[in-house]
């Protein structure tokens, strides 16, 4: 179909769409009629839509190099301090806001256009944003799209996140590809000096700090929540009760909850300090170990709580979850330069040959030499060869360490889900 014909057919709710456009407001939905502008605020404050040319630059992102960077704020103001990552991804910013694992990170998104979709109720992978902040080129002067129920701007001053436009992204992520991953501070605050916030970047560390406590939930839960059936696929139509799995939370996000239910799990989320003796004692069918923010080798308590429940039931690590397997196998986890944050990293499945198109957001890897004898390396990232997927089948171990849950266009990792499913199913067979 055409552009225009396209464009015809959504203004007059031509039936192309199995949903109805405009869709029904949600009871939830506050912001629907703003869908397609917002009026600024009386007092002029960012509403994330409107470009305001007379805007001044009224915030500075100090680096730990001693760079400064002028940009204009937009969602919370004050002062923060957090590492500065890049993220290449074309699409799924509200995703990105909402990965916990990006806790104690800035990311700067290299696509030089966000915002434009706004957000809305579907797309949030956890409860909360916990990253440190957003950098971004240029923010959208508009917000239109069927699901959007908030601008960026306001979502994120609710959110109490504070971003940043009209600031060369680029040269930015050129230093941090030269230079590696750099500590930052980013701040609205006129009073503070630039000494004062250089100062601050420069005392301040994110390795070896346990962030997962921050971001982990308290107690443990059942996933209920129904995936919408327009966004469920793949789920071979078993029952949302075959397979019984605990997934331990370091971070987890929603979509690996969403595909392991499709795929037939009935899930407990449990605490990240959850005892392994208590998950065994639930006999579940596998356990996750999920993604999470921060240094892996700084949270030595999960990588015992990993070594008690490995040989005992399969498991399946993703991110965190893998890094932590890769310890508990013997292995050391290692910095890497500037990481993969991004929706288009090639990785070679070395068991089929097959290429996947993944997504990923790690500082971290671990390294392959230092693992004990018997790990199979599964994967590689072919952008530099670095491990991104193990195996230990005598001990019915998978992991990856990019995310098979997300959907940056394809979904090529998907199938890791089911690899799960086998390994469980495998295992139930031999018992
Ligand atoms: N997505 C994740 O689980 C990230 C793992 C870890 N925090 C890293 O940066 O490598």
């Amino acid at each position: 179909m055409g552009i225009y014909a396209m464009d015809f057919a959504l203004k007059f709710n031509h039936s192309i769409f199995s949903t109805p456009y405009p869709p029904k407001p949600s009871p939830k939905c506050r912001f629907l009629t703003a869908r397609c502008s917002l009026p600024l605020s009386s007092d002029g404050a960012a509403t994330g839509l409107a470009e305001r040319p007379w805007k001044v630059a009224d915030a500075r992102l100090v680096l730990e190099d001693g760079s400064i960077w002028r940009a204009k704020s937009f969602g919370a103001s004050g002062t923060q301090v957090g590492e500065v990552v890049f993220n290449t991804s074309l699409t799924g910013y509200q995703e990105i806001l909402t990965d916990p694992s990006y806790a104690g990170q800035f990311v700067l998104m290299t696509n030089p256009h966000i915002g434009n979709t706004g957000v809305n109720f579907d797309d949030e992978e956890s409860r909360q944003c916990f990253l440190a902040g957003l950098v971004i080129r240029s923010l959208s002067i508009t917000t239109s799209n069927w699901r959007c129920v908030e601008s960026l701007g306001d979502y994120l001053a609710e959110r109490n996140v504070m971003g940043i436009y009209d600031v060369d992204t680029r040269a930015i992520t050129r230093r941090l590809r030269q230079d590696g991953s750099l500590i930052g501070v980013l701040s609205t605050e006129q009073s503070r000096s630039d000494d004062e916030l250089l100062e601050m970047s420069r005392s301040w560390d994110i390795v070896g700090i346990d962030l997962i406590s921050g971001v982990t939930c308290n107690a443990p839960y059942e996933w209920v929540d129904e995936t919408k059936l327009e966004w469920d696929f793949n789920s071979d139509g078993r029952d949302r009760d075959t397979y019984r799995v605990i997934a331990y939370d370091f971070g987890i996000k929603h979509n690996i909850l969403r595909r392991l239910a499709s795929y037939g799990c009935k899930i407990t989320v449990v605490p990240s300090t959850w005892p392994a003796a208590e998950t065994l004692k639930l006999k579940p069918d596998g356990v996750l170990f999920s993604n999470g923010p921060g240094d892996p080798s700084a949270v030595p308590y999960a990588v015992e709580t990993v070594k008690e429940i490995l040989g005992k039931v399969p498991v399946f690590g993703i991110c965190m979850g893998h890094q932590l397997l890769g310890q508990a196998l013997g292995g050391k986890t290692f910095k890497m330069k500037f990481g993969h944050h991004g929706g288009n990293h090639p990785v070679r499945n070395l068991r089929n040959g097959h290429v996947e198109i993944s997504t990923q957001n790690h500082n971290y890897a671990v390294d392959p030499a230092s693992l004990r004898e018997g790990v199979e390396v599964t994967h590689v990232n072919l952008n530099d060869g670095s491990c991104a997927g193990l195996a230990y089948p005598a001990l019915s171990i998978m992991s990856l360490q990019y995310h098979p849950e997300a959907s940056p266009g394809p979904h090529d990792s998907d199938c890791a889900f089911r690899e799960f499913i086998e390994l469980m199913e495998s295992t139930k067979q031999a018992a």
